[in-house]
C-alpha cells in the first residue's frame, strides 16, 4: 500500500529503514507530535495537504540523513525546516543548533522567512546571518555574544559568509553544538567553476564536530558526484528523489524561439513586451550582459531594474523588495538569481541568453510555475546556440512535451546550418 502510494507520488526511495510518507499534515500532529502551533501556522500560510517531497522527507528527516532531490518549487524549503523546528523543540542556550547553507543571501534570507512564519508563536529563534563586514556589526556580535551564548537555535547564512564568521571568531566560536547542517542547491557544490563554494562547505563541515551531526543535501537537479560524496561520507543515508532525474517542472509551459543573429533578440524581446504580464525575468549570461541590456530597456521606457553579483548588498536588497512589491516590471539577472528564488508572481521567464547547460536552465525556468502554479518560460536561440540546442529540448520533452524531430536528430551542426534549412527561422516550439 505504501509503495503504491509512492507510485502515485512519484516518490522514489533508497536506503534503509525509511518511514513511510504521510499523506497529511494532520498525520504529523497525531502521529509524530509535532506541534500544534506549527500547524496552524502551515493552515495560515495557505498550505492545505503535503506536497510529494513534504511527505516523504519530513518522515525521514525526523529519522536519518537524508539527501533529496526534487524539482523546482516544490516545496523543499518546509521539507527540512519543519522537522529540524520539531527536533530542537524549546529554546535552549548553549550554541545555535541548526546550520542552514544557501548559495546566495537572497536565499537565504526567503529560506529564514519561510521558517520564521512556519515557526510564529514558538520559543525558538531563527536567525538570518548580518553582513559582517562592518565594525560596529562585527563589535555588536561579540557584545552579543551572538553565537557563543546560545542566543540562536538556528542560522541561516551563505557558505562564504559563514566562513568568514568562523575564521574572525576563531578562538570563541564553536560548533560543538550542531545538530543539524542543511546544504540547500547541493548540487551546486561540484558545479564547473565553483571551487570557492566546494572549499566553504568543506571547511564548515570539518569544524562542524558534533557526533550527533545530520547533514541534510537538498537540491532540485541531481549531481552523481554529491550522490557519491554522501554515500562515502554519510552512513546510513536515506535517499529520495521524487519525479524524473534533472526534469524541468511540469507546470511550466516552455517555449524555443530562433532569433538568428544576436541583433533578432532585442526584437523578439520587444515583441514579447507589447503583451507581457509583469512581473517578467529575464536572464542572461553575464553581469555585463545584465547591465547592456537594462539601458537598452531602459532607453525603450520600460519598468526595468538588473540584478547581479557587482551590485551591493544594499542595491540587492532594494531591487529584490522593489521587484516582489511590483514597484519594478522587469528583472534581468545573471545565473546567480536562478537558483531557489521564490518569485511568487513570476508567470513569464525570458531567457534572452541561451542558458550553458541543461541544469541552469532547468533552475531559471524553476523561478515560475511554482507550487503547482503555471508558469511560461520563453528561451531564445541563435544560430551559434543550435550546437547547444539538444540538452535543453531533451528536458523539454523529459516534461512530456513534442518537439520538433528535427532537434532531437541536432548534433554539432555546421555554421550554415540554419542557411540550409530556412524553415527553421520561424521556429516556435511550444511544449504544451
Ligand atoms: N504544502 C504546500 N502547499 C502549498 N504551497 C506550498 C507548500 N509547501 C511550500 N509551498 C510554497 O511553494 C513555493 C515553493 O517552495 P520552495 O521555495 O520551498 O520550493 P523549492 O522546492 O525549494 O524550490 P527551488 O528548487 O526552486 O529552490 C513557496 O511559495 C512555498 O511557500
Amino acid at each position: 500500500q505504501v509503495n503504491h502510494f509512492r507510485n502515485e507520488k512519484h516518490i522514489h526511495v533508497y536506503g534503509t529503514d525509511m518511514p513511510d510518507p504521510i499523506e497529511s499534515f494532520d498525520q504529523l500532529f497525531k502521529s509524530y507530535q509535532i506541534d500544534k502551533n506549527y500547524m496552524e501556522n502551515l493552515t495560515n500560510m495557505g498550505f492545505k495537504v503535503p506536497t510529494p517531497v513534504q511527505m516523504q522527507a519530513i518522515t525521514a528527516i525526523l529519522h536519518a540523513k537524508v539527501m533529496v532531490c526534487a524539482p523546482t518549487g516544490s516545496g523543499k524549503t518546509l521539507a527540512f525546516g519543519l522537522p529540524i523546528l520539531h527536533k530542537l523543540g524549546e529554546h535552549k542556550t548553549g550554541g545555535f543548533r541548526a546550520l542552514i547553507l544557501a548559495p546566495t543571501r537572497e536565499l537565504a534570507k526567503q529560506i529564514q522567512s519561510e521558517i520564521v512564519q512556519v515557526s510564529k508563536g514558538s520559543s525558538l529563534k531563527v536567525r538570518y546571518l548580518l553582513s559582517s563586514k562592518t565594525v560596529e556589526n562585527r563589535k555588536k556580535w561579540m557584545n552579543a555574544g551572538y553565537f557563543i551564548v546560545g542566543k540562536f537555535n538556528m542560522v541561516i547564512t551563505t557558505p562564504k559568509k559563514f566562513v568568514y564568521v568562523l575564521k574572525k571568531f576563531r578562538s570563541e566560536l564553536s560548533l560543538k553544538s550542531v545538530e543539524w547542517l542543511v546544504v540547500d542547491e547541493s548540487d551546486k557544490l561540484y558545479e564547473d567553476g565553483d571551487m570557492g563554494f566546494r572549499q566553504q562547505l568543506g571547511n564548515i563541515y570539518k569544524a562542524c564536530q558534533s557526533s550527533a551531526l545530520r547533514t541534510l543535501l537538498f537540491s532540485a537537479t541531481f549531481s552523481k558526484e554529491v550522490e557519491l560524496w554522501c554515500q562515502l561520507n554519510l552512513d546510513n543515508l536515506l535517499r529520495i528523489y521524487i519525479g524524473n532525474i534533472n526534469a524541468a517542472t511540469d507546470t511550466v509551459d516552455q517555449h524555443l524561439v530562433y532569433t538568428g543573429s544576436e541583433d533578432g533578440k532585442i526584437y523578439a524581446l520587444r515583441n514579447i513586451f507589447k503583451e507581457y504580464q509583469p512581473p517578467v525575468l529575464v536572464f542572461v549570461q553575464s553581469k555585463q550582459r545584465a547591465d547592456e541590456l537594462f539601458v537598452e530597456l531602459l532607453g525603450d521606457g520600460m519598468n526595468v531594474q538588473a540584478i547581479h553579483s557587482d551590485k551591493s548588498d544594499v542595491q540587492r536588497d532594494g531591487i529584490m523588495k522593489n521587484f516582489l512589491n511590483g514597484s519594478v516590471h522587469i528583472l534581468i539577472c545573471s545565473d546567480v538569481m536562478a537558483r531557489g528564488l521564490d518569485f511568487k508572481n513570476v508567470n513569464l521567464v525570458i531567457n534572452y541568453d541561451f542558458p550553458t547547460s541543461a541544469v541552469a536552465y532547468i533552475h531559471r525556468i524553476g523561478r515560475t510555475g511554482r507550487a503547482g502554479r503555471p508558469g511560461k518560460a520563453v528561451t531564445f536561440f541563435t544560430d551559434d546556440d543550435v550546437r547547444y540546442l539538444r540538452s535543453i529540448v531533451n528536458v523539454i520533452r523529459q516534461a512530456g512535451c513534442e518537439v520538433p524531430e528535427y532537434m532531437l536528430r541536432i548534433q554539432k551542426p555546421p555554421r550554415y546550418f540554419f542557411s540550409s534549412f530556412p524553415f527553421l527561422s520561424n521556429v516556435f516550439v511550444s511544449t504544451k
